[in-house]
């Protein structure tokens, strides 16, 4: 309902004015008169405010000057001589007609005087009744929304009544149906992309399986929880001429001891340098702040991938990756993509998990053990690229390397394959699930089987999942 308006027109001026009785206006505006003649003289005035209620008062020739307009809500504006208590008045001549009028003030009527005091309108969605923002705000605090979003439609009681009717289940040639279709809407959708993925499909209905529920994404998907730096924090190198030196490019590392900058790809190969490949330094690559830009020959993961890989059935242990080419060693594979998660979430969702998709994110510079438990996890179950098939191996042929773009970022940078050896065409690239694995330990209970095949198997993929290696000693005892 939208609130009259109340003009209050200036007074300075004189205005004609249709000689009835103001009456308030019901088109949202109100204008209430009060009308005194034009002063032409102070004691004529003075003789007007004497006749003040009289009911004689006629105007002479049907007009009026308004001198006052107000409003009947708002406190009147009067002229101070209107406050004045009645003076014994002389006897005054009565022709001509006098010009005063007395002040009009219309008492609004019954009906504008509840439109004039409208109390806000309460409706279903008012926060008096529904307070939806602080109980979306304690639900987010207490972490309950992911939860409740990703909560098992199939357990949810149907509130339908539908009788004895008994529910139809879909058939194994439905599900085949809808499977097809859907995997084979997600490879037209990758063929449109202009992917060089082959798929090896010898098994197809695991396949289908597989891939009808997954979709190839290019880059991360931030989850709730999950924040970048803002990007006003990060910042690039100004080597001069467009290719980068590596004697003083700033977005490179120095050893810890020396000023030597650490180099961590060979020039004009797109490849590391191999002893890099021992190494657990974070990769710090150049970025689009930066002078030299996409010329530079820092910039080897963010090129992407320089062979076709194929996606294929190993028998035992599900799907794997292999290439079309040959691949030297030092080689960038690609990145593990997926949706970056809080821990909470990853913990929440490893539950739910018999294959593991998860990989921590804790690879933090400064080593503060503080910032070390804060750390993101990427899920690449759903959504991910080629590596997320890669399997592991006791005597891998690719490792994973910490790759930072926006170097003002400790908690979300890449993690990046590189080929360990080189790696003739068709051979299962796979990586070490578990390299700080000691030897001397025994195999967890739990653990799940290592179908590797190699003649130093150590007989366990990892412990018992990403979890159990951020279990405390309370935990355990517990
Ligand atoms: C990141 S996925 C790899 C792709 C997976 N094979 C698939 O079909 O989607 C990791 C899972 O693959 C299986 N896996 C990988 N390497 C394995 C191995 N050496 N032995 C047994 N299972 C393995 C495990 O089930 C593990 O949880």
């Amino acid at each position: 309902m939208s609130t009259p308006f109340i003009n209050f027109i200036d007074l300075t001026e004189d205005v004609e004015v249709e000689n009835e009785t103001p009456a308030p206006q019901t088109n949202g505006f109100i204008n209430v008169k009060s009308l005194t003649p034009p002063i032409e003289n102070p004691e004529k005035n003075e003789n007007s405010e004497k006749s003040e209620n009289s009911e004689n008062i006629q105007p002479e020739n049907g007009t009026f000057s308004t001198n006052l307009v107000v409003s009947p809500s708002l406190p009147i504006k009067r002229k101070s001589s209107e406050y004045e208590q009645p003076r014994a008045s002389p006897v005054l001549p009565r022709t001509p007609t006098p010009k005063s009028v007395s002040v009009v003030v219309p008492t609004p009527s019954l009906s504008l005087d509840q439109y004039l005091k409208v109390e806000p309108e309460l409706t279903g969605l008012s926060e008096t009744f529904y307070p939806t923002k602080s109980v979306q705000q304690a639900e987010v605090s207490m972490r309950r929304y992911p939860r409740q979003r990703t909560s098992k439609r199939s357990f949810v009681p149907l509130s339908a009544n539908l009788g004895d009717r008994p529910r139809p289940e879909p058939s194994n040639e439905d599900l085949e149906t809808i499977q097809r279709a859907s995997l084979t809407r997600g490879l037209a959708r990758l063929e449109a992309s202009g992917t060089d993925i082959r798929f090896n499909i010898d098994k197809e209905n695991l396949f289908l399986l597989a891939a009808s529920n997954f979709g190839f994404i290019q880059d991360y998907i931030l989850r709730e929880g999950v924040e970048r730096v803002p990007e006003e924090f990060n910042a690039g190198c100004e080597c001069p001429g467009g290719v980068c030196d590596p004697t003083r490019c700033n977005c490179l590392m120095e050893e810890e001891h020396t000023d030597e900058k650490i180099v961590p790809y060979q020039l004009n190969k797109r490849a590391l340098q191999p002893d890099f490949l021992g190494r657990t330094s974070m990769i710090y690559e150049c970025n689009h702040r930066c002078s030299c830009q996409a010329r530079c020959w820092f910039n080897v993961t963010q090129r992407g991938r320089n062979f076709q890989p194929e996606i294929f059935h190993t028998g035992n242990r599900g799907f794997g990756l292999r290439s079309f080419d040959n691949i030297q060693v030092g080689e960038f594979i690609d990145y593990y993509l997926g949706e970056v998660l809080t821990q909470e979430e990853a913990n929440y969702r490893e539950d739910d998990q018999q294959v593991s998709y998860l990989f921590s994110l804790d690879f933090i510079p400064e080593q503060d053990s503080a910032t070390q438990k804060d750390y993101y996890v990427v899920d690449g179950r759903k959504f991910g690229n080629v590596t997320r098939f890669m399997n592991h191996s006791c005597n891998p042929n690719c490792k994973i390397k910490p790759v930072s773009i926006d170097h003002a970022d400790d908690h979300i940078y890449y993690l990046a394959f590189f080929a360990l050896r080189d790696i003739p065409a068709g051979e299962e690239l796979t990586f070490d699930y578990n390299p700080g694995f000691n030897k001397k330990e025994k195999k967890a209970a739990g653990a799940v089987k290592c179908l590797c095949g190699d003649a130093k198997c150590r007989g366990q993929l990892w412990p018992n999942a990403r979890k159990q290696q951020n279990r405390s000693p309370a935990d355990d005892s517990a």
